[in-house]
């Protein structure tokens, strides 16, 4: 049975001035996958990102989120058909609490405005899904601490909750465990397998035993163009891709 897209790039295009960053990119992602983009320093996979998400517009070619076009869309309508880009860690209310955060992408992904923020505090429902959200992302003692004073991991434990909470059926994830120790990337994968269940992700990583670790299929950017897809194994095993990119890494 052929596997519905959830993302299909054709032709991508993408030029700052004279400069083509991003250079006819093909890409499908299919619904419930884990895909990774790989590819070194400078290939274009951010500004590939800021393209799908709405951030940026594209020079040519086209995107589509479950067979509807959304290139050239503004960000926050690409969100709302459903697809979520991870905030980053300043993206985060600083100043409001573990709670206060996922309260604020739970009434987001229902669609209230921020200005009913105070009236709709009290709803015990939305209070109830932010806990529950919180002991998922095992901050729940740290409920009613300020975001600004959870650790660097916990703040992007927290990035990922309320990107989930933001009822994307597509996440985008930027580096998600970047800056972090052994450990807590580990700590971090489980977490974002465990959050994101039936969700569509694209990630983009640069930690191999991360991306091997998570991927149900990885792409290799390369100066802007994808020079292979496939499995983890498909791509370790990948002679253009060992040359291009993974090198010795790899073994
Ligand atoms: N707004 C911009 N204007 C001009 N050039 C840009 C702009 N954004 C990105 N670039 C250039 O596009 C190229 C690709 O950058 P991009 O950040 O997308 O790469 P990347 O693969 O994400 O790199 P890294 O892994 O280092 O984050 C770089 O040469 C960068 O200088």
């Amino acid at each position: 049975m052929t596997k519905r897209n959830a993302l299909e790039l054709k032709g991508v295009k993408k030029n700052f001035g004279r400069a083509e960053i991003i250079r006819g990119v093909n890409l499908d992602v299919h619904e419930h996958e884990r895909h990774v983009i790989i590819g070194p320093n400078g290939a274009g996979k951010s500004t590939l990102f800021n393209l799908i998400s709405g951030r940026l517009k594209v020079s040519d070619g086209s995107i589509k989120l479950f067979g509807k076009d959304i290139h050239n869309m503004p960000a926050h309508k690409v969100n709302r058909m459903g697809l979520s880009r991870s905030f980053q860690v300043t993206n985060l209310f600083q100043n409001m609490t573990v709670m206060q955060n996922l309260r604020c992408s739970l009434l987001w992904s229902e669609g209230h405005k921020y200005s009913f923020w105070k009236s709709v505090m009290k709803q015990d429902r939305v209070t109830e899904h932010a806990m529950a959200l919180a002991e998922q992302l095992n901050l729940h003692k740290q409920a009613d601490t300020p975001a600004s004073l959870l650790t660097y991991a916990e703040q992007r434990a927290l990035e990922v909750g309320c990107t989930v909470a933001s009822g994307a059926e597509v996440i985008l994830l930027d580096e998600p465990t970047a800056g972090m120790s052994r450990t807590e990337a580990n700590d971090a994968i489980q977490l974002i397998q465990r959050m994101t269940g039936e969700n569509t992700l694209v990630v983009v990583e640069h930690d191999l035993s991360v991306v091997f670790e998570l991927a149900d299929r990885i792409s290799v950017l390369v100066y802007g163009e994808i020079i292979a897809t496939g499995t983890p194994d498909e791509i370790r095993n990948n002679a253009a891709v060992q040359e291009a990119y993974l090198g010795t890494e790899v073994h």
